[in-house]
């Protein structure tokens, strides 16, 4: 039986998500190999059964894979393409879950040579908890997955398509994205939020001596609005720096909404205010009617 070789490198929440989804499908048909940085995290893949075997290196996961999958935080991943780069088999083909896709392209389209073939993709799916403990086989399932398709990219359409299959059996929903609107949809849709959500927390930490009363007050607002402010620092200081055009210019954005807001109280506009409380509802109950399936999967 001929065995689809699978490397995963950095096999945390997604990585593990990913190889728990493809070996729950595919059992014996694939081999996964995979790379963590410490002995627990190499013990734990290996226990939980998201790879068939760990290492704690790079080199040794990847050499005889047909496909890599990078699931590092954003930044490691183009030193760990050239670190392994010299081992990989003519016509492999790397796929990431990075969670923004210009800055990773620009650089692979550089670095490959023609008989290494590169399919960006991100699975919009996720959790505040990081590692391979925090793993789970159904964790795209029903959630989108964007897999780019870009016209300055030259990878052939049956490498694309042996990633889509991959992708396919994890239950995702694939939708096709170019490099550029990917990350500026993604800044709006994700970054924002997640620094947003942190700076409600760091609001809290500046007010510091009324924290005891503020946590006691707590309803559904704070919990609801910070979920996200607990993720993965590692991860998310990568997004910013590599996805900063487009990040810049929401925040940008984002602040002249706050000032105008600031604007409005301060000469107690409250026709501006209804206004911009309706807005919000009715985009927000819009959004919520379009992905209904989504939150009634939920
Ligand atoms: N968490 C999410 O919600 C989410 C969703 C979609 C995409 N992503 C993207 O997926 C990637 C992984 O995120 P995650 O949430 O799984 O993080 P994670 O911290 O759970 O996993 C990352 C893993 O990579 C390992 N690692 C880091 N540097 C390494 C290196 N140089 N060599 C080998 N292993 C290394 C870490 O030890 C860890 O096991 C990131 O690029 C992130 O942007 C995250
Ligand atoms: O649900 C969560 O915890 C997430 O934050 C997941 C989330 C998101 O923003 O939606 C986070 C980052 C990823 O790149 C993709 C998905």
């Amino acid at each position: 039986m001929v065995k689809i070789r699978l490397a995963i490198l950095g096999v945390g929440l997604i990585g593990g998500s990913f190889g728990l989804a493809v070996k729950d499908k595919l059992g014996e048909k694939i081999y996964i190999t995979g790379a963590t940085r410490t002995e627990e995290s190499r013990k734990s893949a290996e226990k939980m059964k998201a790879v068939d075997k760990c290492y704690l290196s790079n080199i040794e996961a990847a050499k005889d894979a047909d496909i890599i999958y990078l699931s590092t935080p954003v930044l490691q991943m183009v030193p760990i393409i050239k670190q392994i780069l010299p081992y990989l088999k003519q016509g492999a083909i790397i796929t990431d879950a990075g969670s923004t896709k210009q800055y990773i392209a620009n650089a692979l389209h550089k670095l490959l040579p023609k008989s290494i073939y590169y399919v960006p993709a991100h699975p919009m799916a996720g959790r505040e908890k990081n590692g391979v403990v925090a793993a789970s086989k159904d964790l795209f399932k029903n959630k989108c997955y964007v897999l780019i398709r870009d016209k300055t990219m030259l990878t052939p359409e049956p490498a694309m398509q042996k990633i889509r299959g991959l992708i396919e059996l994890t239950g995702a929903n694939i939708m096709e994205l170019d490099l550029a609107r990917h990350d500026r949809c993604a800044s709006l849709i994700s970054h924002i939020p997640h620094i947003t959500a942190a700076a409600l927390v760091g609001l809290l930490n500046r007010n510091y001596g009324d924290i005891d009363d503020c946590i006691k007050l707590a309803g559904g607002g704070f919990k609801d609005t910070t979920r996200i402010a607990s993720s993965n620092a590692d991860m998310w200081a990568d997004i910013c720096l590599s996805n900063a055009t487009a990040i810049i210019n929401n925040l940008q954005i984002l602040q002249e909404i706050l000032g105008e807001v600031t604007a409005a109280i301060e000469s107690k506009d409250r026709e501006k205010l209804h206004a911009y409380f309706v807005n919000a509802k009715e985009t927000r109950d819009h959004i919520l009617q379009e992905t209904q399936n989504i939150y009634e999967i939920e």
